[in-house]
């Protein structure tokens, strides 16, 4: 008999499936600390939750028979992946059943910060008869700024459409076919910024969209314009939203989730009333967490019974023989993965991947899953070896796989190339004995860097002096240079620097970086 462990409030109709199930008995519990979790787990070979429970690392080691956790929601930001893959727990998901319910709060929200409703109800209530502070605005011909084009975001274009509104899309993925079927203009972040009259989010959290609406943006900004936010807390820098309230940029906000949930009593938002605050609901419909909770449970039969499941977010295991002749190339590979990844812009059409001398003979497939995740891990949540490919393909994106027995130089060489509607770039890197990992050609440069840590990556003219005033900027701003390779074709022609730094280049300073006389391009990465 296998035992689940149902937490949050999971809708009963949902789990009706495991209810039914002769071979499973259901707990439901709500609202259990980490303690309480860690001494009644060891019991359970499944666990559903919502985004309440936080599935800690704690928490799996207490847990000898939990063979999977399910995540009725599409985040899983508040399980740790590591721990269950490292344990071999299947984490999955229900990344469909709360699309238009997330979609439909984002619609509430951004008709209730147009016209006020919150505020206007509540004087309302209160006995005052008030007709003349709140005016609103439609939404008809208004711009809307949409960051993160997936499910949400594009449920939400198409319903804005309807209302007589131009919209106007960023997502690395959103090739322009796409947009243009969904009859939305593609535009950068501070295209976006400057043109939209409402902008709402629905990308992942990562660490490319964390506050990727800052000061700078709202500094761009139209005065009267206002945000939502009903994707993840962190997206929008919290304290730089308020202090465009303050400064009359943004006429208002409408927020349902917060970089900590709950926020503390003195939270800014919350005695803000140009700011519309909901407690993390965009799930929060009797269908919404019907669907999920039927699509998690299953799958956690599925799971429990050893049948064919899909939606897993971790890594399976993959079968020894495999391992052992792949296992030492699968960092390097996500690493090339990630690197190209993060310094190609716009929407990937092609991935090449050319495996030469050892690794032509071996079956590669897994360590093609690694290096797609790579390049993909940087735009989407929840990438692993499992969906890499099939998210690869649902998003258009062509993966062709090469191979030559010899390479000229190197026993073993992995290249990836990338390309773009507009731009082609390879990253190529091996294993050398004694060394470890060498990024060994960067585009048409060759170059020797172990891939780790933080990696500046710049495209300069070769010109005496450059590398000096690099250095000394980043000496400034107290960012110290740990290693430096430079490499050009031909004297005085384009040259790339990489440098690794021992912390993070600030944002700043990479914006003054890019003002230095004869540099082409400044990108960060961090592998
Ligand atoms: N408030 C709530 O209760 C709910 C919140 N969510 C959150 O909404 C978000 C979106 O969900 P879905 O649309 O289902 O996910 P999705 O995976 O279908 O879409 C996310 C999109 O963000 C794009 N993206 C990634 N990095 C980006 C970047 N740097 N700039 C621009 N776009 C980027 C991806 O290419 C992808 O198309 C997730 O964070 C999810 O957790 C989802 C459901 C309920
Ligand atoms: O389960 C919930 O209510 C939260 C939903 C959510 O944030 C998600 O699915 O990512």
């Amino acid at each position: 008999m296998y035992k689940v462990l149902v937490m949050d409030g999971i809708s009963d109709l949902g789990i009706q499936l495991l209810n039914d199930a002769a071979d499973v008995t259901v707990d439901k519990k709500a609202g259990l600390s980490e303690d309480e979790l860690v001494a009644i787990i060891a019991d359970y070979d499944a666990m559903m939750v919502r985004s309440q429970t936080k599935v800690t690392e704690r928490i799996m080691a207490a847990a000898p028979k939990l063979k999977v956790v399910g995540r009725a929601g599409v985040g899983v930001d508040n399980i740790n992946l590591e721990a269950a893959t490292q344990r071999g727990i299947v984490v999955i998901n229900a990344p469909d059943g709360n699309t238009i319910a997330t979609c439909e709060l984002t619609f509430a929200m951004m008709m209730a910060v147009a016209r006020s409703i919150p505020q206007a109800y509540k004087k309302t209530v209160e006995g005052e008869w008030d007709r003349k502070t709140f005016v609103g605005v439609e939404l008809r011909n208004k711009v809307l700024g949409i960051l993160g084009m997936g499910r949400i975001g594009s449920e939400v274009a198409r319903r804005a459409k309807v209302f007589g509104m131009e919209v106007i899309g960023y997502d690395p993925f959103l090739t322009e076919e796409r947009a243009e079927k969904l009859g939305v203009k593609l535009g950068t972040v501070n295209e976006i910024a400057a043109q939209a009259d409402f902008i709402t989010v629905h990308t992942p959290l990562t660490n490319e969209t964390r506050h990727i609406i800052a000061r700078p943006q709202f500094e761009l900004m139209r005065k009267g314009v206002r945000i939502i936010n009903c994707a993840r807390g962190g997206i929008i820098d919290e304290l730089a939203l308020v202090e465009a309230i303050e400064s009359g940029i943004v006429a208002g906000a409408a927020f349902d989730v917060y970089e900590q949930e709950p926020p503390q009593a003195n939270h800014p938002f919350l005695n803000n009333p140009k700011i519309i605050v909901t407690p993390h609901l965009g799930a929060s419909t009797v269908e919404a967490q019907e669907n999920v909770a039927i699509d998690v449970s299953e799958e956690v039969l599925h799971i429990l019974r050893d049948e064919p499941f899909k939606n897993a977010v971790n890594m399976p295991p993959v079968p020894a023989t495999v391992l052992n002749q792949l296992q030492p190339y699968f960092s390097l590979g996500e690493k090339l993965g990630q690197f190209i990844g993060q310094t190609t812009e716009g929407a990937v059409k092609e991935i090449v991947v050319s495996y030469a001398g050892d690794l032509a003979d071996v079956d590669t497939t897994p360590l093609t899953r690694y290096i797609v995740r790579g390049i993909l891990s940087n735009q989407l949540e929840g990438v692993n070896i499992v969906n890499a490919m099939h998210l690869a393909k649902s998003r258009g994106v062509n993966v062709v796989i090469q191979k030559s027995a010899a390479s000229k130089t190197f026993t073993n060489l992995l290249s990836v190339t990338l390309k773009t509607k507009n731009e082609e770039h390879i990253v190529a890197g091996t294993l050398l004995s004694g060394y470890g990992e060498r990024i060994v050609q960067i585009d048409q440069y060759p170059v020797d860097i172990a891939p780790n840590g933080n990696l500046l990556l710049i495209s300069h003219n070769d010109k005496p002096g450059i590398i000096g005033r690099v250095g000394t900027l980043l000496g400034s701003n107290d960012v110290n240079i740990a290693t430096m390779q430079v490499g050009r074709k031909v004297i005085g022609g384009s040259a790339i620097m990489v440098l690794t730094t021992d912390k993070q280049t600030p944002k700043e300073v990479l914006g003054q970086l890019v003002q230095l006389p004869d540099l082409t391009h400044v990108s960060e990465l961090s592998l």
